[in-house]
């Protein structure tokens, strides 16, 4: 009962923040985002609320109406709208989001394939980037993003939130400390039953970067190789199950997609990802799937929900042998805050928060409480390009997109 009275006073916190006033000793960062997405609320706009050095400032949509609905419906001063919206063209006069010099930080959420080209174009007019998950495309234009942020000394994040949790952070802790012994198999599954996304969702636009491995893959990908501590050395097999596409023949997006890999030192891992998982019997919804698990010579190790833990997550760790040396012992730990002193967060904050946290502190030049680096942004691009050609289906289109030499 206690359990369920915290889940529902968590889940109104996380969605209702608390409005804090906005720092008069540290200038808020004031954001700007590109296109009116769905995401865009629970990943910055209400993880902004309860941070007093951020502001979120600007909106740019492709439509006006559109840009001003939902500026006025998220208290955004400026509205950006129509074709010109995200940026100014040279023969447009008025200045756009990315040529806002208010903007210091650009949040971009728009479709996978969208992602190289207005993260480079919002590099170039000299903005901090929280980029959406996955990077980009390829690998090679996340190379390319990342190495030019640091060229500029801008900061660039690929928004992997649940990494920031630490819940998650106490699932490697476990891992690393040698309590379970060495990893011999691990497995992320992430998934949703066929229906909730509709048919032109932009996750099945193979243009726009669709596909199941890109989108919830991403996250077990990501999962696999940051608990592990490595990266696949090879795509034993990759199994799309195709999204039947109605302008594309045959079908280059996965619904979803089952990898086995392999990582050094004999650990084996498995991935299953999937957009619209089929009912069983036809007729039932399967229930969604969330999990992260271990195998370990000493015992295992199960985070259920690992993506969204601040709604709900259990962290089941089974030894084979007590302290004691006889039998199994099962545990079971939630971790809401951070255990170590000095670093903030509630239980309600979402892993979004969390990574706001440290997206800010990095602009501001102080030390986040954690960080997802360049390379790994690349190789989870790589490990992503690596199950895409195993599943015959190839990699993702690169953008055509290249930024001009001025
Ligand atoms: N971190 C997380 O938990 C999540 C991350 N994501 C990631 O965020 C990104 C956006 O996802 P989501 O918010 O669901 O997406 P939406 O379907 O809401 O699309 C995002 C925006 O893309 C813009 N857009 C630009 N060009 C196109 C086009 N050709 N077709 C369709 N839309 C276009 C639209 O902007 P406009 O308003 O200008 O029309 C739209 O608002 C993806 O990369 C996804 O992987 C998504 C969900 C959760
Ligand atoms: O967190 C998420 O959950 C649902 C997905 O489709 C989305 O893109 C992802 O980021």
């Amino acid at each position: 009962m206690a359990s369920f009275v915290g889940f529902l006073k968590r889940i109104k916190a996380m969605n209702n923040p608390p409005r804090v006033p906005l720092s008069t000793e540290s200038a808020p960062i004031k954001f700007g985002i590109l296109g009116a997405a769905n995401i865009a609320p629970s990943a910055l706009i209400l993880p902004a609320r309860s941070h007093a050095e951020v502001e979120i400032y600007a909106v740019a949509a492709r439509n006006l109406e559109k840009a001003q609905a939902f500026a006025a419906k998220h208290g955004i001063e400026k509205a950006y709208g129509g074709p010109t919206a995200y940026q100014q063209l040279m023969i447009f006069p008025s200045a756009e989001l990315l040529d806002d010099p208010r903007v210091v930080a650009v949040y971009n959420p728009l479709p996978n394939g969208l992602h190289y080209e207005w993260t480079m174009k919002a590099l170039s007019a000299g903005k901090h980037v929280l980029l959406e998950k996955p990077s980009a495309d390829t690998a090679a234009e996340t190379r390319e993003m990342f190495e030019y942020a640091e060229q500029k000394g801008l900061v660039l994040l690929e928004a992997f939130h649940y990494r920031f949790h630490p819940a998650v952070q106490r699932v490697k802790e476990i891992l690393s400390s040698g309590e379970l012994g060495a990893i011999k198999h691990v497995e992320a599954r992430m998934a949703i039953f066929r229906g909730l996304m509709k048919d032109d969702d932009i996750r099945f636009n193979y243009e726009l970067g669709g596909g199941a491995m890109m989108d919830m893959g991403c996250y077990t990908m990501n999962c696999l190789r940051y608990m592990t501590g490595s990266e696949p050395t090879s795509v034993t097999s990759a199994t799309p199950d195709l999204f039947p596409s109605k302008t594309q023949s045959p079908s280059l997006v996965d619904g979803g997609m089952t990898a086995e890999l392999s990582f050094p030192n004999d650990v084996t891992g498995s991935l299953f990802c999937h957009l619209r998982h089929p009912p069983s019997y036809f007729i039932v919804p399967k229930m969604p799937e969330l999990l992260f698990k271990a195998e370990c010579e000493g015992g295992e190790l199960k985070l259920f929900n690992f993506v969204l833990p601040t709604a709900y997550h259990y962290i089941e760790v089974t030894t084979k042998t007590g302290q004691d040396g006889k039998g199994r012992k099962k545990r079971i730990e939630k971790v809401y805050k951070p255990a170590q002193d000095g670093w903030p967060g509630e239980d309600w904050w979402s892993t979004y928060r969390y990574q706001l946290e440290a997206f800010v502190n990095k602009v501001k030049g102080r030390t986040p409480q954690t960080w997802l680096a360049a390379d790994d942004a690349v190789a989870n691009m790589e490990a992503i390009e690596k199950v895409y050609e195993k599943s015959g289906l190839g990699v993702r289109p690169a953008s055509k997109f290249k930024l001009p030499v001025l």
